[in-house]
């Protein structure tokens, strides 16, 4: 790692993107934060190391999985988790005109904005045509010269484009929030070791056969060593229906001897098994 050079970030850009915020909120005002134009960019750049970090949604607490990052750390060597964060998500209706809300007749933004926004949508607008976007961000920037339209994101956008809000916390849940991956080479990323620390580990791992029971006994390894799981998720493996790889988020120190041995006992399980990375659990900072 680079010593005494401003370390920097990628993220889902252009500037204000929730994947801004949460990468402000993580690294503070430590690193130089470099806006990408897809989630797919900001893995490419760390592999290729020219960025230090990335940072990208992971999950959602009402839309679930972000597919794209799920199938990238599935699919590219040489990535390391290295830290999370969770950022509670607030969205505002914007619009460069102002619009009654009826009065609207397309509306953009990122598709899990969109999700995430799906009762306002139905009950509070007159069915829009409604355009997907790389970002929230980007969204903003597509309605410039578009008559009659509105994007959905963040509040932190309203300045940097000069926004007129037509309605606030439009999320259909008030507790609204997604947790973002933070990612490193594995190249040049070293590990931590506080004791202090509360720690959690990443892993994606295949079972060798679709036989009954194959899921209980890799899951009963977890409960023999009495770990605790966070998220269990499947992605389809891609090769054949019905295959799935499991992703599996657990709290506990990749060095830990518990840890190794039920490592060990699944890695003998499956067909494809990898450890996405150990960072410690997100602590909301005072
Ligand atoms: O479009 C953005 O602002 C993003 O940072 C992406 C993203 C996502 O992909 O989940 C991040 C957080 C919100 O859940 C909505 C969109």
């Amino acid at each position: 790692m680079k010593k005494d050079q401003t370390l920097k970030c990628g993220y889902l850009g252009p500037k204000g993107t929730f994947s801004e915020i949460a990468a402000m909120k993580y690294f503070s005002e430590n690193v130089s934060l470099i806006p990408l134009q897809s989630i797919s960019d900001v893995f490419e750049m760390v592999q290729s190391k020219e960025v230090d970090f990335g940072v990208v949604p992971i999950e959602n607490s009402v839309e679930g999985s972000v597919n794209i990052t799920m199938d990238l750390l599935f699919e590219k060597s040489d990535i390391q988790v290295v830290g999370e964060c969770v950022v509670p998500i607030k969205h505002y209706l914007l619009s460069y005109e102002s619009l009654e809300l009826a009065e609207i007749k397309k509306l953009f933004s990122h598709q899990q904005a969109i999700g995430q926004c799906g009762k306002f949508i139905k009950n509070r607008l007159n069915n829009p045509e409604v355009i997907f976007t790389a970002s929230t961000a980007n969204a903003c920037e597509m309605i410039k010269n578009v008559p009659k339209s509105a994007a959905i994101g963040s509040e932190n956008i309203v300045n940097i484009y000069n926004l007129k809000v037509l309605a606030k916390d439009i999320q259909d849940s008030k507790s609204n929030s997604t947790r973002f991956f933070v990612i490193a080479n594995s190249d040049s990323f070293t590990k931590f070791e506080d004791p202090e620390q509360n720690y959690k580990t990443s892993i994606i791992c295949s079972p060798k056969h679709n036989k009954p029971g194959v899921l209980y006994n890799m899951l009963k390894t977890f409960k023999e060593k009495n770990i605790n799981l966070t998220r269990i998720e499947s992605r389809p493996t891609k090769k054949q229906l019905g295959e799935y790889s499991f992703y599996i988020d657990f709290e506990g120190y990749i060095e830990d001897k518990d840890v190794i041995t039920a490592l060990d006992k699944l890695e003998k399980m499956s067909s494809f098994f990898k450890i996405l990375g150990c960072y410690p659990k997100w602590k909301e900072r005072e």
